[in-house]
Formats: C-alpha cells, sequence, structure tokens
C-alpha cells in the first residue's frame, strides 16, 4: 500500500535548472492560458476528455477542502492549437461549489474555460505554482494516455492555481505538452 509521506512539492516558481527557458513564461503567466494559445495560432479549440463526478486525487482533495473520497466535477480537456494539443487541463469543482457561483462549469461544453472565468470581474485567481510529474506519477501516464500522439518528455511540467469566486474554490492544473514550445515566442 502506497502511503503518502508528505504533502506534493507544488513549486512558486518554475526551476531554472530544470525547466527548458521557453517554457518558463507558460509556467508563470497569471493571464488566461486560453488567451495566450490564442494568440499564438490560427485555430483555436477545446476537446473535452471527461467531464464527471469523481474523486479527485489526495492533493485535490487536500487542497480544496475535501474529505478523503468526497466527490467532485471534475473536467478534462485537451486546448488544441492548429490541430496539436498543447495543453492537458484538469479543473476540479467541489461538488457544493456547483450551486450559483460556479454553475457556468455545467453549461460551458467545448467553449474554453478560461473565457469565462477572465470575463468575470469577481472571479480571483490565487497564485500558480508548478511541478514537474514523471513517470512514478500517476497523473503523467493520464497526460500520456490524452496526448496520445506525442512522445512525453521524461518530466512534464504543469501549473495549478485557485480560481475564488464568492469564496468558493475551483482548482484548474494544466500540463503542457512539448508541442506548445512550437508555438511562436511572439503573438501572431
Ligand atoms: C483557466 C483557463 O481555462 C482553460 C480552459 C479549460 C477548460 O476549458 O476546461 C481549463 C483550463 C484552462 O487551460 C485559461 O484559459 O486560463
Amino acid at each position: 500500500m502506497y502511503t503518502r509521506l508528505h504533502r506534493e512539492t507544488w513549486l512558486s516558481r518554475p526551476p531554472r535548472a530544470t525547466v527548458p527557458a521557453a517554457l518558463r513564461p507558460w509556467l508563470t503567466d497569471p493571464g488566461s492560458l486560453t488567451a495566450r494559445i490564442r494568440a499564438r495560432c490560427m485555430d483555436f479549440r477545446v476537446d473535452v476528455v471527461s467531464q464527471r463526478l469523481k474523486r479527485p486525487n489526495r492533493d485535490e482533495a487536500w487542497l480544496l477542502g475535501l474529505r478523503a473520497g468526497e466527490l467532485a466535477w471534475v473536467r478534462e480537456v485537451l486546448l488544441v492549437a492548429d490541430g496539436r494539443p498543447v495543453v492537458f487541463a484538469r479543473s476540479v469543482l467541489p461538488r457544493h461549489n456547483v450551486r450559483g457561483a460556479w454553475n457556468l462549469f455545467h453549461g460551458i461544453g467545448t467553449r474554453p474555460l478560461g473565457a469565462a472565468l477572465f470575463a468575470d470581474p469577481r472571479v480571483e485567481r490565487q497564485p500558480l505554482a508548478c511541478i514537474g510529474l514523471d513517470r512514478r506519477d500517476a497523473r503523467y501516464h493520464r497526460i500520456a494516455a490524452a496526448l496520445a500522439g506525442q512522445r512525453l518528455p521524461a518530466r512534464v511540467w504543469a501549473r495549478r492555481s485557485v480560481f475564488l469566486l464568492r469564496g468558493r474554490a475551483l482548482l484548474v492544473s494544466e500540463a503542457f505538452a512539448p508541442a506548445i514550445l512550437d508555438l511562436p515566442a511572439r503573438p501572431l
């Protein structure tokens, strides 16, 4: 039985020694990731991988103050730029937060969550944090499965932050596919 002996280490800044310089702006830009990608491609879409009630992982549950085993709405998508998936995103919304504050979550479909989040001035974003996921982590394999066509590096870098609306939390995590580095550094 694997017992987690410590809290996960999400870093407030990507370490210079291990994160490619071109990836660092993607891990740290506090603006909308959707908008940043859209500005660097001709065609953008959101492919919904899954959106259903399920148990968040322990670290997500802890961050959202959920009891072990408590269900939450989990939405996993691929952000696709010019036909290539560049981000695997996973958003976790506690069940009790769906009413009122986050009712957008259900009707969003293939519209990017970010477009709604950043359009609402009441939504606050807490600071970003990042982590390098390797093959020992189940999330690495979930990302690899979703990005079936792309060969992943030994370590996939991801970021996450909590969005708050009327004090109710939505956790958004975003893992970057290798193809993100093929997007131009500057907007088109
Ligand atoms: C939070 C944002 O929304 C993006 C779109 C998501 C979705 O549609 O599920 C999830 C996470 C983000 O990558 C953003 O654009 O910054």
